[in-house]
């Protein structure tokens, strides 16, 4: 299956005429070519971005909100397709892509076209000498680029609050899954999206993301991946004075108190550490466990990992899919072979998984426990980024703070206690933009959402994002 660019509503092969190889992570085989793209092709999707903008943000709220609300409803009775395709090209279970990917997508379109109809601007009253009122206007084109582990979730997590709030949008999906988003420029002109709203160029980042970066007519970059590609995205954008949202990594803390509702926090517990295979930059990857429930949190939690079945996305008993690609893998297994060498014990997992026949040299590996680490070594320091956790006991508040602290990252962690004041004590030490008291992932798209310290720059969500995609202007009048 090949994959065009989307440009100005038309699908158009790459400028240079070379494309790169879609590699099937269940089978480990090539099933696609997506474009190769570069700086040529950014170029004719900005000008065609730019092309489109003036008219779109013209339109009023209620109009942009009705074409997105069809964005959506397009998702909507495409689910199958789109979760099939999904799961295809991410290697996460059938049932994960149809149940949550998907339908978040659909969610995204709905949740911004109906906030923008909802959003106002505020006034500054200074008595009889006169008010200020503030104006916020869309910037332009915004660029937009999403990893490969939610991949039509966060490409429209960031493409939706862009589109409502009025600019056009030149979006980069991931090299390695980029099949949805070729869809979506489908949907979108059958919505009646006019054309260079969206544009959709494919290929690598150090290509075609880093020529959207430098490119001096997207004013906005809204950033979703690895920190070190922040950090690279922030080099060039920062002394350009672009506004800038990095969504970046995590390794985030599980905090387990003794009296909390032990099988909810099992249950939880198991999803948090290994839903989409640890994929998620929100698992729980550092397990703390508090000293007297330790052995009896250890054992239960081992004997319900064990039970996980690890098999082909398309599987109706598959808990495990595949991890999204070769390089990958590789890197999980190095961080579980370092972790050996730093003197911690495997509980189960740590190999790879051989399926029968088509999929035998597929991406699958173990969900791996390791315990008896130190809280300062680099497994407990690094992103890892699959199904791979870590168990540690503490004995204090004080001293599980000082752990879940210690890293660089800041992005979310979980919190396990029936003593609401406790909870809510280290939920507001925790270094965290976000923090689940005795849950994890509920999302509720209002909320903000992101990292602290090396986890990020910025809020996603609700009037954050809409707002994040305008320019503020203050209007003086004198009375
Ligand atoms: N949401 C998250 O927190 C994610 C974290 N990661 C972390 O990052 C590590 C590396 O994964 P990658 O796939 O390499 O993530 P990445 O950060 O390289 O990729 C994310 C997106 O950025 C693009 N990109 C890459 N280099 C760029 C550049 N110089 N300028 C602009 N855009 C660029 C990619 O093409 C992709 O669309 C993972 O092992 C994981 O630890 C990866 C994906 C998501
Ligand atoms: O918005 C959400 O619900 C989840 C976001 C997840 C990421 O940003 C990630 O895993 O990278």
């Amino acid at each position: 299956m090949d994959i065009q660019n989307f440009i100005n509503g038309q699908y158009v092969d790459p400028a240079s005429g070379q494309w790169l190889d879609n590699v099937e992570p269940a089978t480990g085989k090539v099933y696609g070519r997506i474009p190769d793209s570069d700086e040529r092709d950014v170029e004719e999707a900005v000008i065609a971005a730019k092309a489109a903008f003036p008219a779109w943000a013209a339109m009023t709220n209620k109009q942009r909100s009705d074409i997105l609300m069809k964005v959506s409803r397009g998702i909507e009775a495409r689910l199958p397709e789109l979760a099939a395709a999904e799961s295809r090209d991410n290697g996460k279970p059938l049932k994960l892509a149809t149940r949550v990917d998907i339908p978040r997508a659909r969610d995204n379109f709905a949740f911004f076209a109906t906030a923008i109809l909802h959003d106002s601007a505020e006034t500054h009253d200074m008595g009889e000498s006169g008010f200020n009122y503030t104006l916020r206007k869309p910037l332009g084109v915004a660029g937009c680029i999403s990893p490969w582990n939610l991949p039509l979730y966060l490409f429209t997590w960031k493409i939706a609050p862009a589109l409502a709030s009025g600019n056009t949008v030149v979006a980069k999906p991931s090299e390695v899954t980029p099949v949805t988003a070729a869809l979506l420029g489908e949907i979108c002109n059958e919505a009646g999206m006019p054309p260079g709203v969206l544009n959709i160029i494919h290929g690598l980042g150090g290509k075609v993301g880093a020529a959207m970066t430098v490119h001096p007519d997207t004013p906005a970059i809204s950033f979703t991946g690895g920190t070190t590609t922040g950090q690279t995205i922030a080099r060039t954008a920062a002394p350009m004075f672009k506004k800038l949202s990095l969504e970046l990594g995590g390794k985030n803390p599980n905090i387990i108190f003794a009296d909390c509702d032990f099988e909810d926090m099992l249950n939880t517990t198991v999803a948090s550490s290994f839903a989409n295979q640890g994929q998620i930059c929100l698992c729980g990857s550092r397990i703390f466990i508090e000293r007297p429930i330790y052995e009896k949190f250890k054992e239960a939690f081992v004997e319900r990992v064990k039970k996980l079945t690890v098999g082909p996305p398309n599987k109706e008993t598959t808990k495990v899919g595949a991890l999204v690609s070769k390089p990958h893998i590789e890197k999980v297994q190095s961080y579980i072979e370092l972790a050996k060498e730093e003197g911690g014990t495997v509980l189960t997992g740590g190999n790879r998984v051989v399926l029968e026949g088509e999929y035998s040299e597929g991406f699958y590996l173990e969900p791996t426990v390791i315990e008896g680490l130190e809280y300062t070594c680099r497994t407990n320091q690094e992103e890892i980024f699959g199904p791979v956790v870590t168990l540690t006991p503490f004995d204090t508040e004080e001293e599980v703070l000082t752990m879940a602290n210690s890293t660089m990252y800041g992005l979310a962690a979980t919190i396990w206690t029936s003593d609401l004041k406790k909870a809510h004590r280290v939920g507001s030490l925790v270094e965290s933009g976000i923090v689940w008291i005795n849950c994890w992932l509920v999302r509720d798209l209002r909320t903000p959402f992101g990292g602290m310290k090396n986890s990020g720059v910025g809020r996603e969500g609700g009037f954050e994002a809409l707002h994040f995609f305008t320019e503020t202007k203050n209007i003086c009048v004198k009375l």
